[in-house]
């Protein structure tokens, strides 16, 4: 879907050596023996320290994990088990204390602030369980935004794809409403058509559904399905819903900061008993993280 015979970007792996001099450990994006989707994004290594000293807090201990271009990926544990944490990392909205984080062939922990934040506009969506619509501008402005952000102009092309993305999402009478105007779910709706009009490696969303009923919840997950499946998108979702997980192709668990399970064509059953083995594994471990 991006941009295949681009030049290499800033940050790109080198193919040799890491700037630590080490080989570039990261394994080639390619596809698996097993048939497994090339990663659009991974942690490798990846752990993230809050505070020094006593009021120290490890909320991701060393985690790798790999999430397939086009595919759908839930990220699930308890209750400060490290989930936003990784989201956050893989988002390049935060940065590790340790460990790499690699979107397509770029290496985000070797990028300054202003790269970054170029990056994030380019090749990231982000949906908020909080929608982040800006109040003041129309549903169309809001989608619009990343376009205006980046100094970008609406050609034709684009406009074919806002129209198309506009139809998918089921908003074409409510592009001139103000986000007051519109009920929750449409505001998500706005929110998913703006992370999409880029066409973004990987469209993030931190609790999607959280601030709504179960229909609308259940409209935006199917949404964000249909942009995996028709699209081509790459999503990464976290959830505390395991009926909003099955939505997903994969069910990536967290727990204490590490990675702790994978869950493929996840069943809101399958998904429930896998977060009750954590559960009691940690109810049974001294070490674990109190599982809420
Ligand atoms: N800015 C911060 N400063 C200090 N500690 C933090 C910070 N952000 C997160 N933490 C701690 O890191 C751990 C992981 O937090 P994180 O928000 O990633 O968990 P989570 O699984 O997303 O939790 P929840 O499901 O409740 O949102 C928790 O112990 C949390 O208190």
């Amino acid at each position: 879907m991006n941009d295949a015979h681009v030049p290499p970007r800033p940050g790109a792996l080198p193919t040799a050596t890491s700037p630590t001099g080490t080989a570039a450990t990261a394994p080639a994006a390619g596809v698996s023996p097993t048939g497994t989707p090339p990663a659009a994004v991974r942690a490798l290594d990846l752990s993230k320290v809050y505070g020094t000293g006593e009021a120290a807090v490890r909320a991701l201990d060393h985690a790798d994990v790999a999430f397939g271009s086009g595919e759908f990926t839930a990220i699930m544990g308890a209750s400060g088990s490290g989930k936003s944490t990784l989201l956050h990392l893989l988002a390049g909205l935060d940065s590790p204390t340790t460990g790499r984080v690699v979107l397509g062939d770029t290496d985000l922990t070797l990028l300054d602030d202003d790269a970054l934040t170029l990056l994030r506009r380019a090749r990231i969506g982000f949906v908020f369980q909080s929608f982040n619509l800006l109040p003041m501008f129309t549903a169309e402005q809001n989608i619009l935004l990343p376009l205006e952000l980046a100094g970008r102009r609406v050609d034709a092309a684009t406009r074919a794809w806002f129209d198309q993305l506009v139809g998918i999402l089921g908003l074409r009478d409510r592009l001139t409403h103000l986000p007051s105007e519109l009920s929750g779910g449409q505001q998500q709706r706005v929110a998913i058509a703006r992370a999409l009009l880029t066409r973004p490696d990987v469209v993030f969303a931190d609790e999607p559904t959280g601030n709504l009923d179960s229909r609308s919840g259940a409209e935006v997950l199917d949404l964000l399905r249909t942009s995996v499946r028709e699209l081509g998108q790459t999503v990464v979702m976290v959830t505390h819903d395991s009926a909003a997980a099955a939505y997903a192709d994969r069910v990536v668990l967290v727990a204490d900061g590490r990675i702790a399970g994978d869950l493929r064509r996840p069943t809101p059953e399958t998904v429930q008993a896998h977060l009750d083995a954590l559960r009691e594994a940690a109810l049974t471990s001294p070490t674990t993280a109190q599982v809420r």
